[in-house]
């Protein structure tokens, strides 16, 4: 229907005024948008739809100042004018402006109205502002959109930029017809149904990083804590009892044996939470039950800890390699080397040693190797390319879920509850090579107590050919449990 991107009102909403096969509309120039408002949004709104081909028609209080900012093929005009010539609107200015239009309210009989507002505060008033807008213009047909997306993502175009815009409206055509032209425009839209549903829509761009505040703050406290256990642990301890002054470790060698705990701990928290789900649906023998709340959030985090991991891994990596680079590391070789020299010991190889550092080295890398695969494939344009079979060998299916908005969740746990089974196998290798890298890594200190008895040995060896050395000040300074040992 033609008539719609005329003066007047509608004639029939139930025809399209999109372009399509249907309706004989094959050009969209043909059509004219009109946007209330000459702000940022309205800016940027105008040069996607001008991009697509729409004609634009914007109204402002000021046409002559607000031209100025437009390109010359838009229509920048009254307030009235702009009304008249089409039949949907965009709502470009702030809620607060809304009442401002009261005088427009006969020319807005039967027209789409589209809410694109914002609030600066999650639920700042009663109702939501598409409600308001709806209230004061009940004869219009209000629909909510395309708020998700800023000014900024809009002139990117949809290949930079977020590409789901939420839309809902109680009058279905209306919401269908917004629908069409968000797709027109190259966005994802997604039916929300009734405008009850708008006051979620517009809570979602205040959230932030709510799937991230709980992994972020885990993160946090694991590493503060493994950070203080390993600094007594191997600074203030030492120090108190043999008065050996490590405190040089504190800025690399204690955080470096934080990093991977904390990696490997978030890595596991990521798997734990869907064994720990597997398990409540066998005992109570249905997939139909819904998780406590708890389990229902450590499950939607799951995306989130298993990036973290993924984050202090590569950073554990990058310490790592930077070990050898350290002046401590390069002294304390030398005096290795000269205590070798003076024992007189020539060949100080050590087959089960060479072999240790060896696999350790290569688990280390696997294991990164895979983390980086996980963490790839869990950027939605990487997994919309995979097949269902694909992702849920490399991911957790429902980790498209954790990716979703809170509201969105609810709606798609049963499709949650029944992948939950279907666990990564590829996360599952990664985790189990991390743990080989750590045991690896930690073997003779955690299971031969012949280590500890050796290196005691060594200790009282070294001290005691040292003691006559040091009255005369000439003694290296050196223990051989001050040796990194990888
Ligand atoms: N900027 C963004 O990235 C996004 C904005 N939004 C929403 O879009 C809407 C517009 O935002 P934005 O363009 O940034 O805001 P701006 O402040 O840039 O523009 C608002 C426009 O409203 C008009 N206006 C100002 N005061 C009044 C008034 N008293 N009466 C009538 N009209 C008035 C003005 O146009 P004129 O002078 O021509 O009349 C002004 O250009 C808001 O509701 C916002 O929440 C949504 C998503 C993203
Ligand atoms: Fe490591």
């Amino acid at each position: 229907m033609e008539s719609i991107s005329m003066m007047g009102s509608p004639k029939n909403l139930n025809e399209t005024f999109l372009p399509n096969v249907a309706n004989g509309i094959k050009d969209a120039s043909k059509i004219t948008v009109g946007i209330i408002g000459s702000g940022d949004f309205a800016k940027s709104l105008t040069i996607r739809l001008i991009r697509c081909g729409y004609h634009v028609v914007v109204g402002s209080r000021n046409p002559k100042l607000a031209a100025e900012f437009f390109p010359h093929v838009v229509d920048v005009t009254h307030h009235e004018d702009a009304v008249t010539k089409t039949n949907i609107i965009f709502v470009a200015i702030h809620r607060e402006h809304y009442t401002s239009l009261w005088d427009l309210k006969h020319l807005l009989v039967g027209k789409i109205l589209v809410d694109v507002s914002n609030n600066t505060r999650v639920d700042q008033y009663p109702d939501s502002n598409a409600e308001y807008l709806a209230s004061l213009f009940p004869d219009s047909l209000v629909v909510k959109g395309f708020n998700v997306v800023s000014a900024w993502s809009l002139q990117l175009g949809p290949k930079d930029a977020s590409r789901q815009v939420y839309i809902c409206s109680n009058n279905v055509q209306a919401r269908h017809q917004v629908t069409e032209l968000a797709r027109q425009l190259g966005f994802i839209p997604i039916d929300l149904g009734a405008l009850s549903s708008s006051r979620e829509i517009e809570n979602l761009p205040l959230r932030l990083f709510t799937l991230w505040k709980g992994p972020v703050v885990i993160a946090i406290s694991l590493a503060t804590f493994f950070f203080i256990y390993s600094f007594i642990r191997d600074v203030i301890h030492p120090y108190v009892r043999n008065q050996q002054s490590d405190f040089y470790k504190i800025p690399i060698e204690i955080v470096n044996k934080t990093l991977p705990v904390v990696a490997i701990t978030l890595l596991s928290l990521v798997y734990l939470s869907g064994l720990i789900a597997a398990a409540y649906q066998l005992y109570y023998g249905t997939k139909y039950r819904r998780f406590p709340p708890w389990l229902d959030n450590w499950l939607q985090c799951r995306k989130q800890l298993g990036l973290l991991s993924f984050f202090f891994a590569v950073v554990h990596v990058a310490y790592s390699l930077c070990l050898p680079m350290r002046r401590s590391e390069r002294y304390l070789f030398l005096n290795m080397a000269y205590q070798q020299v003076h024992a007189n010991v020539e060949n100080s190889w050590n087959e089960e040693e060479v072999w240790r550092i060896e696999m350790y080295i290569s688990f280390g890398i696997m294991s990164l190797g895979l983390l980086s695969l996980l963490a790839v494939t869990s950027i939605p344009s990487v997994n919309n390319a995979l097949n269902w079979r694909e992702f849920s060998f490399i991911q957790i299916k429902s980790q498209a879920v954790s990716t979703s908005s809170q509201f969105l969740t609810s709606a798609l746990l049963k499709e949650q509850e029944y992948c939950l089974l279907i666990s990564s196998t590829l996360g599952y290798v990664a985790l189990l090579i991390s743990t080989f890298h750590v045991l690896i890594y930690g073997w003779k200190r955690a299971f031969e107590e012949e280590y500890y008895r050796k290196l005691r040995r060594i200790r009282r060896g070294w001290e005691k050919s040292h003691a006559i050395e040091e009255t005369s000040g000439s003694i290296p300074h050196f223990s051989p449990e001050r040796i990194t040992v990888m």
